[in-house]
């Protein structure tokens, strides 16, 4: 796939406080990737930095063949973490306005607000002033308004905050639909479940550095496998006991074995002590959630270098 952004080695400090550091990923055409990470990991910085609301101190961010203050901005679009349009303006004039500001023909920008105020659920509401909407309304028309333009590159900072499920539904078929067209996306969420639903790759940062950088198949394959769920009395002891168990955790009846990386299933349940107490047994592949979880609480099997402790 076509590479369409490249962040390369990006670095950047507030004061003496180092928030990035030597940063490297890319977005490629059609494709949407995540950037994730703990609240204060340097998403947010990373993003202003690519849409130049600020500059690195090192590195570079390159799209279409462009660097730093040359990048052609007009084909990027840009739904910021922060909420909110001029109040006091209705909802086409401000789609419009937008659209100008990008170098789009306006009559082409027209045709595209009616589409979308439509398929957001927004018709007949072209001449409503934004301060009369709601705060999910406003967020729709801030939507539209982060693609009117039809941008080649689309940044999108916890664009599902705050939406009901429906609404919720609608932003994740549009975002597919965007990619599916040739789009690349770089999407910034907190919601884990989503993410694995539709994200192809993914970027994780902590404490400004990268974690994880891969697909959400290598992410398992590389970072965690298998837990394996047991409802029964069992003593802590003899279950951390059990080759290839890294940790349990465990709660009245229940324990969670959390398994190496190396484990396969079949042959690991097969050479389970006969003392350990089954009434109910599950084994799941560990989600993402729970991978973000280990590494922003760093209780984590998971080294720097992505090497899962023994
Ligand atoms: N303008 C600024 N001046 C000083 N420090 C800043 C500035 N912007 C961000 N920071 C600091 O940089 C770090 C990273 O912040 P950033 O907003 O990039 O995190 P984030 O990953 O987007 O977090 P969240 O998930 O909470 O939105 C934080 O420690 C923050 O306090």
């Amino acid at each position: 796939m076509e590479v369409m952004l490249t962040v390369e080695g990006l670095e950047k400090a507030f004061k003496d406080k180092q928030v990035l550091k030597r940063i490297s990923f890319d977005v490629r055409k059609g494709e949407i990737m995540a950037i994730l990470g703990p609240n204060g990991a340097g998403k947010s910085t990373t993003i202003r930095n690519i849409m130049g609301i600020m500059y690195p101190d090192a590195g570079s961010i390159t799209f279409h063949h462009h660097n730093g203050k040359d990048i052609p901005r007009n084909k990027i679009g840009y739904l910021p973490e922060e909420r909110g349009l001029y109040k006091n303006v209705k909802v086409m004039d401000i789609l419009l306005y937008l659209a100008e500001l990008k170098d789009y023909p306006l009559d082409k920008a027209k045709e595209r607000a009616l589409m979308y105020l439509k398929k957001f659920d927004l018709e007949g509401k072209e001449k409503v002033s934004i301060e009369e909407l709601s705060k999910g309304m406003g967020q729709k028309v801030q939507f539209i308004s982060s693609i009117i333009h039809e941008p080649e590159l689309l940044i999108l900072d916890e664009p599902f905050s705050g939406l009901d499920p429906v609404s919720q539904e609608l932003f994740k078929e549009e975002i597919r639909n965007l990619a599916n067209n040739g789009t690349a996306i770089l999407l910034s969420s907190h919601q884990m479940n989503l993410v694995e639903e539709m994200c192809d790759r993914l970027f994780m940062i902590q404490r400004g550095q990268k974690v994880i950088y891969g697909t959400l198949d290598e992410v398992k394959t590389e970072y965690a496998n298998f837990k394996c769920t047991i409802h029964g009395k069992n003593q802590i002891n003899d279950l951390e006991r059990i080759p290839q168990v890294l940790r349990v955790e465990h709660e009245d009846d229940r324990s969670i074995l959390y398994l190496d990386k190396d484990v396969e299933p079949t042959s690991w349940l097969k050479n389970l002590p006969e003392s350990i107490q089954i009434q109910e047994l599950k084994i799941n592949r560990i989600s993402l959630h729970e991978i973000f979880i280990d590494i922003a609480t760093d209780k984590n099997l998971i080294q720097e270098e992505g090497e899962v402790l023994a």
